[in-house]
């Protein structure tokens, strides 16, 4: 049976087949890439690809990258689903494992960020609370935490690198830019950081603390170099300009080929997250426009938030504002706050 038929059935690609099987428990299925490269759908919107010879994994990796966790943020998934297909068609040799994942089909379907509740927000343990029992996005989470184990069990003996990408639901005064989960003593490598600026992504962002995202989960329980990487605005399917995605898609191709990285031309510019906003609920006040662009700065001592027992204020230092987003349910980040690094 030809191979895009074994994998993908009546469906022309992964995107296709994701969006037509939303919903389905499929077998898994296999095949092999021209290259000889074995590919393994391990899930809906969940495949495992093994490099035929181990000995081309130049660059001793393996990597997990992923898209649409939400599902309305379409780019990406184009992207890597673009990235997917060449390696179809035999453009390039694969050098090194790779576990490609479509997070949430089920969104991506329906043209929203979620279904029921912010999947990103369901890792690293939270999916096991007791509210989020028999809700499909908890088991989506879930499922895709025990797929990542899985592959990073197969391949510990390699650096392991995971890549969540994103887009942002607001303009941004910096349009393309990482945040780095916080893992207690670790500091960003500088090649992680190269590969950052390779793939035009000139801002980070360096987390406080751990929380429930989906690289916050790879980082803290697989150890894995972890990134979110927003990489430009919301756009349904079909309506992106992939023109302004092909530092990513040049950079994720090279990683693939295990081709050597090319020297970095820029430096990035690195900010720290010093407070995440939560909706406390009965009366929070959340003071910021609703059209403010990521990154918008505000001076010292201006009250960003507050409700009937508290608020926050900007520090003795002028600090930014991102993702900010008045709607989440109580409990839930309604931004960031970020101030330059020193
Ligand atoms: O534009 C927005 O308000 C949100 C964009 C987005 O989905 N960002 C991620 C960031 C995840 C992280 O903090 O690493 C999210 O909110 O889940
Ligand atoms: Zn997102």
């Amino acid at each position: 049976m030809a191979l895009r038929q074994q994998l993908f059935g009546n469906q022309g690609d992964w995107l296709e087949h994701t969006l037509a099987h939303a919903g389905d428990t499929l077998p898994e299925t296999e095949g092999r890439l021209p290259d000889g490269s074995r590919i393994r759908r391990r899930a809906l919107g969940v495949l495992e690809l093994t490099p035929a010879r181990a000995e081309a994994n130049a660059n001793q990796e393996a990597l997990i990258v992923s898209a649409g966790v939400h599902g309305n943020e379409t780019a990406p998934i184009e992207v890597l689903n673009g990235l997917l297909e060449e390696l179809l068609e035999g453009h390039g040799s694969l050098a090194c494992p790779l576990l490609l994942i479509l997070g949430n089909p089920a969104a991506m379907v329906a043209g929203t960020r979620f279904v029921d509740v912010n999947m990103n927000r369901l890792f690293h343990g939270a999916h096991r609370r007791a509210d989020y029992q028999g809700r499909p996005e908890a088991a989506r989470a879930r499922a895709l935490e025990d797929h990542c184990r899985a592959f990073a069990r197969t391949h510990s003996g390699l650096a392991l690198s995971h890549y969540d990408l994103h887009t942002a639901i607001r303009p941004s005064h910096r349009e393309k830019f990482a945040l780095y989960p916080f893992v207690s003593g670790r500091q960003v490598p500088s090649a992680q950081c190269d590969f950052l600026l390779e793939a035009e992504v000139e801002t980070l962002l360096l987390q406080h603390k751990e929380g429930t995202t989906f690289s916050s989960f790879s980082a803290s329980e697989l150890g894995a170099e972890s990134f979110t990487i927003e990489l430009g605005k919301v756009r349904p399917f079909g309506q992106n300009d992939l023109g302004r995605f092909t530092g990513i898609r040049d950079a994720l191709r090279r990683r693939f080929r295990g081709a050597p990285a090319p020297r970095p031309a820029r430096t990035l510019t690195v900010f720290e997250v010093v407070h995440e906003i939560l909706n406390t609920g009965e009366g929070f006040q959340l003071h910021i426009p609703d059209d403010v662009a990521n990154f918008t700065e505000y001076a010292p001592g201006t009250v960003i938030w507050d409700d009937p027992d508290t608020c926050y204020r900007v520090g003795e230092r002028p600090e930014a504002i991102v993702f900010p987003n008045r709607e989440v349910p109580v409990g839930q980040r309604a931004g960031l706050m970020i101030r330059a690094r020193d």
